[in-house]
């Protein structure tokens, strides 16, 4: 093996079986973090979550925003979502994860949480509408918050910290073998705002 050919190939991996998870660690200068971070702030089309749990209608004290390629429709917790056309911010940090990740996307989902109030449950990112076993880039901004793994059947834990300007990238079979989450936390009182870009088939 060339342990050389491409720097993300030579990441290790955080999951000891059943998927791949590489952290990238900080990919941006502070300036530069700061200043994406303000940017999507003020120009990125926010809004409070929608879910449908267990029959009930639930807000999400959370904000969040769908951007892509096209006006992709795209169904996610019970509840169809339309994308917004990329900003040229977004078009940017794109290019840069693809390039960093060595991937391709369509789509990104952001997450705006005003402190540690705010957080996202237990879940896995394996709906429908998304690629199997593509890989998804998760770029985070702001606060630095801890990201946590669950293996589904051994319940096996894996946990790290995301930084300002930091890449997270799952791949493989991640999705069907783990959960993930961002648990709430009482210290932060900043906000965050993390990006998934994903590739959606239709
Ligand atoms: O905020 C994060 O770091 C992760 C968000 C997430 O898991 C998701 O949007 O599916
Ligand atoms: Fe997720």
């Amino acid at each position: 093996m060339d342990l050389f050919s491409s720097t993300h190939n030579a990441l290790e991996n955080l999951l000891p079986f059943d998927g791949i998870v590489q952290y990238h660690g900080v990919i941006f200068s502070s300036e530069k973090a700061d200043y994406f971070f303000q940017r999507l702030l003020e120009t990125i089309e926010w809004r409070q979550d929608e879910a449908i749990l267990f029959g009930k209608r639930i807000i999400t004290k959370r904000k969040v925003a769908w951007y892509g390629d096209q006006t992709f429709e795209y169904t996610y917790s019970n509840t169809t979502k339309k994308a917004f056309p990329w900003t040229p911010e977004l078009l940017v940090l794109k290019k840069i994860v693809e390039s960093e990740s060595g991937e391709t996307y369509n789509s990104c989902l952001l997450n705006l949480y005003h402190n540690g109030d705010e957080g996202m449950a237990w879940h896995s990112d394996r709906e429908k509408d998304l690629k199997k076993n593509g890989a998804i880039g998760s770029l985070s901004l702001g606060a630095e918050r801890k990201f946590a793994f669950k293996h589904k059947r051994s319940g096996e834990k894996r946990e790290l910290k995301l930084e300002h300007g930091s890449l997270l990238v799952m791949t493989g079979t991640t999705q069907s073998h783990w959960l993930h989450r961002l648990p709430p936390t009482k210290k932060i009182i900043t906000p965050r705002i993390n990006l998934t870009f994903r590739t959606i088939v239709q």
